[in-house]
């Protein structure tokens, strides 16, 4: 795992963006072979969505042959609701950039078999040869999708209850009304997030602070099922400088560090990637895992 350390949640958007940008154009996606790319809703990757779409108009990206899978959707929220995250999602990024409609996936949940619908969506993943790069937020307890504390981590796409602690903080989008608040949803689980080849999480603010330290100086645990990345062969948080403020001196020591000689091993990894070996073997030739 690696941690990167950025000043404010502006400076981690620019980041991610660039890292995301150079991933997908590394690997030159055609519609035969198209980029995977999971994506999150949130305030937290709003800064990576507005850096992509500036990459975009400035023509150094294009999403033309990439695939999107979305990680969760309310359960019974019309899809023009406006806080549905399929609202979200096209007003903060589809809508400005140039993917075509039809290859966003995004969980519906206004079908009657829900049931049918989760386990179409792990297919329809299969199907693309999985995710290549799942890009992640947390909630404060830690979540990641909506993997609420407790959550398996060996869990698939499936129904979940919300946390009382996850409604009250998405009240503030229904104008703070918690009975507004759906109180399900529909999410990948911790293991497909795990099955991407790769992971990125933003955790940016004060808030977060403590999720992150149990997540990366915990041990694995369900309650903060975001430490299961801890078992993920090539996985990166970047955080600001408030989400850090939990964290052991040394533990940012190390990170900060290991990001001294991040770029040396940046460039052996893409030479590896282009030699096609398979994500297993690269943490083996990463020093920075
Ligand atoms: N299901 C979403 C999560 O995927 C997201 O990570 C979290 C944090 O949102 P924010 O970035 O606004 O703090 O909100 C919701 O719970």
């Amino acid at each position: 795992m690696r941690l990167i350390i950025r000043d404010d949640p502006k400076a981690v958007g620019d980041y991610i963006a660039q890292y995301i940008c150079k991933r997908i154009n590394e690997f030159s996606p055609t519609a035969d072979k198209p980029f995977v790319l999971g994506l999150p809703t949130g305030s937290s990757p709003i800064p990576t969505y507005k850096t992509l779409i500036k990459l975009v108009n400035d023509g150094k990206l294009s999403f033309k042959h990439v695939v999107t899978f979305n990680m969760d959707e309310y359960v019974g929220l019309p899809m023009d609701h406006p806080e549905s995250y399929h609202t979200f999602m096209f007003r903060e990024f589809f809508s400005h950039v140039d993917i075509p409609p039809n290859q966003v996936n995004i969980l519906d949940g206004t079908v009657e078999d829900l049931y049918a619908e989760c386990k179409s969506y792990e297919e329809r993943i299969k199907s693309y040869g999985g995710i290549e790069l799942f890009l992640a937020g947390i909630g404060a307890d830690g979540h990641v999708a909506f993997n609420e504390p407790g959550s398996s981590l060996a869990s698939r796409t499936r129904v979940k209850t919300l946390a009382y602690d996850t409604i009250l903080a998405n009240a503030r989008f229904f104008n703070n009304d918690i009975e507004a608040v759906p109180k399900m949803a529909l999410t990948v689980g911790v293991a497909t997030v795990l099955d991407s080849k790769e992971v990125v999480v933003v955790v940016t603010g004060l808030q977060k602070s403590l999720a992150l330290s149990k997540a990366i100086e915990g041990g694995v645990n369900h309650l903060w099922t975001l430490s299961a990345l801890q078992m993920h062969p090539w996985a990166l948080i970047v955080v600001d400088e408030d989400a850090t403020s939990e964290l052991h001196v040394k533990t940012v020591k190390y990170f900060k560090s290991i990001e001294r000689v991040q770029d040396e091993v940046e460039k052996k990894h893409a030479g590896l990637r282009t030699k096609g070996l398979p994500a297993a073997d690269h943490h083996q030739v990463g020093s920075m895992e």
